[in-house]
């Protein structure tokens, strides 16, 4: 697990939805630079835009392959991520939506195989997987962790995409933390909108967050505690 030694760096700061203009677009790249969060997220055909502006920064350009839903085929999600690693160096994290379905329908050989499949195409990038806790009964959350615990190149298991039933809770983090230990990180995302959130979410496992409220949650974050770099 990477290590996280500044606030800002537990964000994975996403403006994914809908409606999302253009011009959002670039106001939101240029307020998640100035932020130094670890990463930005934005629709997938703007992401180019992301790596010219983290450039010669420790900031990721993080992309998707199979958002939200995990639906497309196995070698449609595999194009997605060559098609991302191919914007350059700056995309140093992969975000791989598990395909729901698979997983409600109890097939976990698909869901083993195409994560596996997919997550060795990324040795040198940050490997997360999404399995959208919201749909999913703690013994669904528990069989889809065990998995992810048997594929070495992933590295995160994060909780949901923003588009899923509910936001994530306190006990999806603790299920997962209680399966994946301190081998895998916990990536929570969908709903974390507040400080006091996050505080509660780390108390219960979680190391990094996907958030469309990033920015202000870091503004909370500087007025809440002036001069510190992070959480005690
Ligand atoms: O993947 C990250 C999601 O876009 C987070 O969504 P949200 O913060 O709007 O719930």
């Amino acid at each position: 697990m990477e290590r996280i030694d500044k606030f800002s760096k537990r964000f994975d700061s996403t403006l994914l939805k809908a409606t999302a203009t253009i011009k959002e677009s670039e106001v939101f790249i240029d307020d998640s630079v100035s932020c130094d969060f670890r990463a930005i997220v934005v629709p997938w055909y703007l992401m180019d835009r992301v790596v010219k502006k983290v450039r010669g920064t420790d900031i990721s350009a993080a992309c998707g392959s199979g958002f939200p839903f995990g639906f497309e085929t196995t070698e449609t999600k595999a194009y997605m991520i060559r098609e991302s690693l191919r914007l350059g160096p700056e995309v140093r994290d992969i975000d791989i939506t598990a395909n729901i379905s698979a997983m409600k329908s109890g097939d976990w050989d698909y869901f083993e195989r195409e994560v596996s499949y997919l997550s060795g195409l990324l040795k040198d990038v940050t490997c997360k997987v999404i399995i959208e806790v919201s749909y999913l009964d703690t013994v669904e959350i528990e069989k889809a962790c065990s998995i992810l615990m048997k594929l070495p190149h992933v590295d995160f298991v994060k909780t949901g995409t923003g588009y899923g039933s509910r936001p994530t809770t306190l006990e999806d983090v603790r299920i997962i933390k209680r399966v994946v230990g301190d081998e895998k990180g916990i990536k929570v995302s969908g709903g974390v909108k507040s400080l006091s959130q996050v505080e509660d979410f780390i108390a219960a496992g979680a190391d990094i967050f996907g958030s469309s409220n990033a920015v202000a949650i870091y503004r909370e974050f500087t007025e809440k505690y002036p001069g510190r770099t992070d959480l005690a």
